[in-house]
């Protein structure tokens, strides 16, 4: 027997209501929230860029304007995955690249399900990087192409809009801490920024510059402009699938 009930969202400042179809007396799926969806919006630079200070002040001004919305980081260093990666990174363990690589790409997987879910009940996901970092960063390192560092993240939810934020590597280098982890040298930067620029011409994606050189404040109106561009058109279209 199919079930149609009438549930409200929560978060929204108007109360929003959504037909949702129910699983059957077998329990089978036998439909999927027919209401408005929550955007995947992700924010991608060089290390200290500005990106978590960003994420921060959206996520920020997205609740004030009555949005469901939450933020979310990769890579996610609160798992037993993020956990391995995250010594990898303060370089108290050592890890082969490609091992490194696999586990990065895992972390976003493990992730899959949970944020589905809060996509189809209407929250909006803000994320401090998402695969093109895990693109970029191991295509820096010698004997790795891109085509097959983006291989293990085809197919995770394909972000609504990517806003990188712009910024030369000498200008980050200036900025809090930066040194402190294993990939924070001038030099792999510079790669990996050519690498970004080589991810950006891929049409297939909803690419936004943002000069992060700009005060906080003038990079925040730019973010928050686009986002809410977004929140707008992403609600009335199907969840993609990245570099499929
Ligand atoms: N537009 C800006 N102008 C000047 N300083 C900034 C700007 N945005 C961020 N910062 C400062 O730069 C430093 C790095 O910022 P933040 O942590 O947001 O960068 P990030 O890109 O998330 O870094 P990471 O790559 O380490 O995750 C912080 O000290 C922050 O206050
Ligand atoms: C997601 C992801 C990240 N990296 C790199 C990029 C940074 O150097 C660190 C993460 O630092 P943060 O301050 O926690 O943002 O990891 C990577 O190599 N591969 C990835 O998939």
């Amino acid at each position: 027997m199919l079930v149609t009930r009438i549930l409200p969202f929560r978060g929204a400042r108007t109360a929003r209501l959504c037909l949702c179809k129910l699983h059957d007396s077998a329990g089978k799926q036998s439909g999927v929230m027919a209401g408005k969806r929550g955007a995947l919006i992700v924010l991608e630079g060089v290390d200290k860029a500005g990106k978590t200070t960003q994420c921060n002040k959206l996520v920020q001004a997205l609740q004030q304007s009555g949005q469901s919305v939450e933020m979310m980081r990769f890579p996610d260093r609160t798992t037993i995955i993020g956990q391995l990666i995250s010594a990898y990174l303060e370089k108290k363990s050592d890890l082969e690249d490609h091992v490194v690589h696999l586990l990065f790409s895992a972390n976003r997987w493990e992730m899959v399900p949970s944020m589905k879910k809060k996509l189809e009940q209407g929250t909006t996901l803000v994320v401090d990087r998402y695969a093109f970092s895990g693109a970029a960063f191991t295509s820096a390192k010698p004997g790795f192409c891109l085509d097959w560092c983006k291989k293990p993240d085809v197919g995770l939810p394909k972000p609504d809009l990517v806003m990188f934020l712009q910024l030369s590597p000498a200008q980050a280098a200036l900025r809090g801490q930066f040194g402190e982890e294993r990939y924070e040298i001038d030099d792999f930067q510079r790669t990996v920024q050519q690498k970004f620029d080589q991810l950006m011409k891929d049409p297939s994606v909803n690419w936004q510059e943002i000069d992060a050189s700009q005060s906080i404040e003038d990079v925040h109106r730019e973010i928050t402009t686009h986002s809410l561009n977004t929140i707008n058109t992403a609600q009335n279209l199907p969840l993609g699938e990245l570099w499929k």
